[in-house]
């Protein structure tokens, strides 16, 4: 969790939810630093499922975003909050319309 929130690496802005920063790779994101990347661990023991997660993750966001548009409510708060993993604290509230 460390190395995946380390401004010296990701920026100053490394708490933002900025998918836009991998748009040009992960070099570019990582300030050239691509090895500080690796949501699925690495060694002998990175996930058994790496292939299978990525390519099933690309389908269902393919899936969704064919059918609906989606934009932060009024109500919505920044607010991350470490655990294990970096979690919304107070939800993010999404208004989901069918196209
Ligand atoms: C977005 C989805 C997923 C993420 C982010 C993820 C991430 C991880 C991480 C960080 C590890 C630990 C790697 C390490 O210890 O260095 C791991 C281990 C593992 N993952 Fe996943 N995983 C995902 C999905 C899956 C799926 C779908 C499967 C199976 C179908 C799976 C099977 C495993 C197994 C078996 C291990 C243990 C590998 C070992 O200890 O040799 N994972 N995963």
């Amino acid at each position: 969790m460390t190395i995946h929130h380390d401004p010296d690496i990701w920026g100053e802005d490394v708490n933002l939810f900025k998918p836009e920063s991998f748009a040009e790779g992960v070099s570019k994101a990582t300030n050239n630093n691509p090895i500080a990347f690796m949501p699925f661990g690495m060694g002998p023991h990175i996930c058994a499922g790496f292939n299978f997660a990525t390519n099933e993750a690309k389908i269902t966001i393919a899936m969704i975003l064919q059918r609906f548009t989606f934009r932060l409510s009024p109500g919505y708060v920044h607010s991350p909050f470490p655990v294990l993993a970096v979690r919304p604290e107070k939800g993010v509230q999404v208004i989901i319309n069918a196209l």
